[in-house]
């Protein structure tokens, strides 16, 4: 299929059902019309719409269409409306570094040098600022759990809040005793009737899209700000192809954090609408934070196979590169047989797993495309462990003297690098470390 441009003729949005429609055109020789449905929790109190809830939906439209643009890949992208210049630099961004591993895996150069089209430049809104309770962002994973616990210790009363929450996070949900705010995305299911049809696929920046999915019930809601779980690793490429880093995390990024609040800022007049509050730790730090809460560890899961799964039972499914990642960063921070109750396995007794912890400690091949962190903090994640289990000792084996040394220069326990954390949430990070 062949596409000259993608265009974003019209949205709607109905207060009374909280339903949101975006529409989508991929136009050439041939034409494709995609329509994603977003339905957001209503307020009980049904107050008036905030006019900056409207402006985080024009955002929103653009940024979603990542989906349906993967479908041709076409050379332009028409943004509806004029905006800010910190707006479209956002939008570029998202559609060239966001499908980056896109257009690597489908061998498609031309999406990282394109620059998203916008009909003129608008003003920066007006101050808006945003107070209220923390609207915090549940995946089902140790690192959102770390944050709802840090902002529950401080008395900010947050509130749980997921997209498409499956059982996973409902049972974090229910495991944390907060209530929690849901909105539901629906993808055009023509999306996957072309799919299944072959048209061209590939990841997407699914993070950014539930940011503004998440900043827009925050506001409509009285809420804020959002706050996010996203470590420092994130920001890390995975590999660089044609002079152009490929990063699988790209939207979880402090970069990309940094283009999203400036752009939200400039577009709705929020301050400090959005950060991630642990920005500056490793993984390694968060899973040590994540061992002192024992209450979620019949729920907490991280392996992306149980999200695809839709099986209420399904949790880590032992052999892929996030339950690999997360078991030997939880290791050095609990008992064996805690971590094993968590797992369902202990990955250390399986021999079958040496390769793909191999490729974790960049022994082998580039950092999979997966949401894993640094080699560095595997090598110190192993170098804290001593006991003989048979996959610690065949690793022992295969690392390399010289990497070693690596370990002992390492700070994964230093908190540091950019970010965007307020100065009064930064006051209760350095408290809960
Ligand atoms: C769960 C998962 O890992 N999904 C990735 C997988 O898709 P799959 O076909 O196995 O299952 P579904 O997620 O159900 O997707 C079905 C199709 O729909 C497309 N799609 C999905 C969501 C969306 O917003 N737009 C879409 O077009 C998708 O392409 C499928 O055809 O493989 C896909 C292709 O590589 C990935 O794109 C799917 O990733 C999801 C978007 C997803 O939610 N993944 C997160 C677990 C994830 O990778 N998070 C990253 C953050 C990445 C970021 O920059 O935000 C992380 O936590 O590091
Ligand atoms: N369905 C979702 N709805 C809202 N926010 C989400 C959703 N899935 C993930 N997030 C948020 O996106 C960010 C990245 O997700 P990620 O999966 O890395 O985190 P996690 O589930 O908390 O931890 P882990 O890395 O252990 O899986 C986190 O801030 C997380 O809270």
């Amino acid at each position: 299929m062949q596409f000259d441009v993608m265009r974003f003729p019209s949205y709607a949005f109905d207060p009374a059902s909280g339903v949101a429609t975006f529409d989508y055109v991929l136009d050439g020789p041939e034409s494709l019309h995609f329509t994603e449905t977003i339905t957001f929790p209503r307020p009980e109190s049904e107050p008036e719409v905030p006019a900056a809830f409207h402006r985080v939906l024009e955002l929103l439209h653009v940024v979603a269409g990542v989906s349906y643009y993967k479908v041709g890949a076409p050379p332009r992208v028409l943004a509806p409306r004029p905006v800010a210049p910190e707006v479209a630099a956002w939008f570029t961004a998202i559609y060239t570094d966001g499908l980056a591993e896109y257009a690597y895996r489908n061998q498609l150069p031309h999406v990282l040098d394109l620059a998203v089209e916008t009909p003129g430049v608008a003003p920066a809104a007006a101050p808006v600022e945003v107070t209220g309770r923390p609207l915090s962002a549940v995946g089902g994973g140790k690192d959102s759990i770390v944050t709802l616990e840090i902002l529950r210790a401080a008395g900010l009363d947050p509130v749980p809040f997921s997209v498409n929450p499956n059982p996973v996070i409902e049972n974090v949900n229910a495991a944390s005793g907060l209530p929690a705010l849901a909105a539901r995305r629906r993808l055009d299911p023509r999306l996957f009737e072309l799919n299944k049809a072959g048209a061209l696929n590939g990841h997407i920046p699914v993070t950014a899209i539930n940011s503004l999915i998440a900043i827009a019930t925050a506001v409509w809601h009285g809420l804020g700000p959002v706050v996010m779980s996203n470590e420092r690793s994130a920001s890390d490429p995975n590999l660089v192809w044609n002079g152009h880093e490929v990063n699988h995390q790209w939207s979880k990024g402090v970069l990309a954090e940094g283009l999203l609040r400036a752009a939200v800022t400039a577009h709705t007049g929020l301050t400090e609408p959005y950060f991630s509050l642990l920005r500056t730790l490793s993984e390694l730090h968060i899973a040590r934070l994540f061992a002192g809460h024992t209450a979620y560890d019949d729920v907490v899961t991280s392996c992306n196979k149980a999200f695809k799964l839709h099986d209420p039972t399904a949790r880590w499914c032992g052999d892929c590169p996030k339950c690999r990642f997360v078991f030997l960063a939880m290791a050095p921070h609990m008992p064996r047989e805690r971590l094993a109750h968590i797992f369902g396995h202990d990955l250390f007794a399986d021999e079958a797993q040496v390769p793909g912890f191999l490729e974790l400690l960049g022994v082998d091949a580039h950092k999979p495309f997966e949401c894993v962190g640094e080699a560095e903090e595997c090598l110190v994640a192993l170098s804290m462990l001593t006991d003989d289990a048979p996959v610690l000792v065949a690793l022992r084996a295969a690392v390399p003297a010289s990497a070693w040394d690596t370990v002992s220069h390492s700070d994964v326990f230093t908190p540091g690098g950019p970010h965007h954390i307020p100065a009064t949430y930064q006051k209760l990070l350095h408290d809960a470390l």
